[in-house]
């Protein structure tokens, strides 16, 4: 069978030609940047490795995936629609993006400051630990608002 080809040469040329332009114009924007994951599989690879460390090292991580697979086992359980099961997931993944960023600022204050204390090194520790409490507060409540009716009703109360 013909298989035909994605471009025909000119347009390749063309494509091509563009895509270099857009990678010359984003190394230029990238002076000073370090640039180490040289490809995709790469960048995923420093992603996992990201996830695998705030898993191990988090235990406020460990307790917001266990919890989160509660919440969205019990929401499957309960049959609730699919765009309630949206809601939760993006509130679960919320609290675990912030969890992530949390600790990515700590990292980055302890690397910047050492072992020393600094007011403006505390605010910016404490503001990255009450984004993830906001966002766990607020991922509580939309739980319940979601979970308890139908539970309710499945438990015949
Ligand atoms: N270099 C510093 N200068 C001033 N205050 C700091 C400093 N490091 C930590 N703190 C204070 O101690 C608190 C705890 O910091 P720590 O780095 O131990 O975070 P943590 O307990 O691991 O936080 P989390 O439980 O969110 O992971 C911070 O929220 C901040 O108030």
């Amino acid at each position: 069978m013909l298989v035909p080809e994605e471009h025909p040469p000119a347009l390749r040329e063309v494509t091509s030609d563009v895509t270099s332009d857009v990678q010359r114009r984003g190394r230029r924007l990238r002076v000073g940047a370090w640039k180490v994951a040289g490809d995709l599989p790469a960048s995923f690879r420093y992603a996992a490795q990201g996830l695998a460390y705030g898993f191990a090292s988090q235990r406020n991580f460990r307790i917001h995936v266990f919890t989160g697979a509660v919440v969205f086992g019990m929401g499957l359980w309960l049959r609730l629609a699919a765009d309630r099961l949206a809601v939760l997931v993006l509130t679960v993944a919320a609290v675990l993006v912030l969890e992530l960023l949390n600790t990515a600022t700590e990292a980055v204050v302890d690397l910047a400051i050492g072992r020393q204390f600094h007011p403006l090194a505390r605010i910016a520790k404490d503001c990255a630990a009450a984004a993830v409490l906001v966002a766990a507060l607020s991922s509580l409540l939309i739980a319940l608002l979601l979970l308890v009716p139908p539970l309710l009703i499945r438990l015949g109360v």
